[in-house]
């Protein structure tokens, strides 16, 4: 897979390239989730059908990040992975568009004369409520007519589990309200977060469990405050462990930032400055205030119990 990155207007270079006609998913694709997946198999699929090579045309950074939506809390899947999954997923381009406020004004018939159709879209696959162009006004409905009739547009229905339509939205909300499982089989995949192990306040080795405090590589959703059945990757070596999100408020009454803090089931080594990949499995229980330090560490023993009762057949 090659990933080419453009920006408005398309510089002259790509418009020169001798782009063969292709077949392309446009859109977010914030998540990743199945219903991106299901889009973006579908013009894979096509492609390979037509003979022409499949392309995924996404957004970078997140419009609502770039319009200060306020309400934007940060990637569900970070830009180096969605990339990893595009290419699993057999696309052959990945355009990624710098979306900036300039970006932001061009209109709907501007986005497809002076970008898709340069790029020789032959066929724009995209998912039902694709919205594009200055303030969204752009339909999947209007692209065919935009482009002149000369592009053809294939719109894929919701995806749905259990008459509920997958969408990113949903998989924040889950995030937000512990329902990991909920958000895990939206994605079609644990959700993940990698960072790096660093020095916290050295306080978990005296409770009796150390914990690897990790700052995350990227501006990742955190899911609530609370504890986590997880499964920790290091160094290519994957253990169980038990998480806690949160402000320790059995020790800070002021407000801090919330913390990740893993302990490693069966494990016994240095972590510091180690990248971790850690992935969701279950939400344990909220975070709490404990009345003292004994209670807690007493709470800690029966969490990391339920983590590996939890995590008995999860690898
Ligand atoms: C499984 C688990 C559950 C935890 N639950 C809570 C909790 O409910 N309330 C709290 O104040 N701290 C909780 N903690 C955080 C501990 O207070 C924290 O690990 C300890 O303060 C060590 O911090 P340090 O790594 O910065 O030294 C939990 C930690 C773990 C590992
Ligand atoms: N089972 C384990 N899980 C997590 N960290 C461990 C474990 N065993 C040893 N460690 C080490 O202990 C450190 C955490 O100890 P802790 O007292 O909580 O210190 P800190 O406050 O700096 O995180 C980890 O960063 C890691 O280097």
């Amino acid at each position: 897979m090659e990933t080419i990155t453009l920006s408005y207007p398309l510089p002259e270079d790509i418009i020169a390239r001798d782009t063969r006609p292709q077949v392309m998913a446009i859109g977010q694709f914030d998540g990743l989730h199945l219903g991106h997946e299901s889009v973006i198999k579908s013009a894979v699929n096509l492609a390979v059908r037509l003979g022409l090579p499949a392309a995924v045309m996404t957004f970078h950074p997140h419009p609502k990040e770039v319009m200060k939506k306020g309400d934007y809390d940060g990637y569900l899947t970070p830009p180096h992975v969605k990339e990893q999954l595009f290419r699993e997923l057999g696309v052959d381009y990945l355009y990624i568009v710098d979306f900036n406020d300039d970006f932001s004004q061009v209109s709907p018939h501007h986005f497809v004369c002076d970008m898709l159709l340069p790029l020789k879209v032959h066929t724009a696959v995209v998912g039902f409520d694709f919205r594009y162009g200055y303030r969204g006004e752009g339909h999947a409905d209007t692209l065919r007519e935009l482009s002149g009739n000369t592009m053809e547009v294939c719109t894929m229905p919701a995806f749905l589990i259990h008459d509920e339509k997958v969408s990113s939205s949903g998989i924040r909300k889950a995030l937000q309200e512990g329902n990991i499982s909920l958000a895990n089989r939206w994605l079609g995949r644990r959700y993940t977060i990698n960072g790096t192990v660093m020095h916290g306040e050295k306080r978990g080795r005296l409770l009796g469990f150390p914990t690897a405090n990790m700052k995350p590589n990227e501006h990742f959703v955190l899911p609530t405050k609370g504890v986590y059945a997880v499964r920790a990757n290091l160094e290519g070596a994957s253990f169980s462990g038990v998480m806690n999100v949160g402000v320790k408020p059995t020790f800070h009454s002021d407000v801090v930032a919330p913390s990740l803090e893993i302990h490693l089931l069966d494990f016994n080594g240095d972590l510091y400055g180690k990248q971790l990949e850690v992935e969701l499995v279950e939400f344990i229980r909220a975070e709490r205030k404990f009345e003292s330090v004994e209670k807690l560490i007493a709470q800690i023993k029966v969490d990391a119990e339920t983590a590996r009762g939890m995590l008995l057949s999860v690898k």
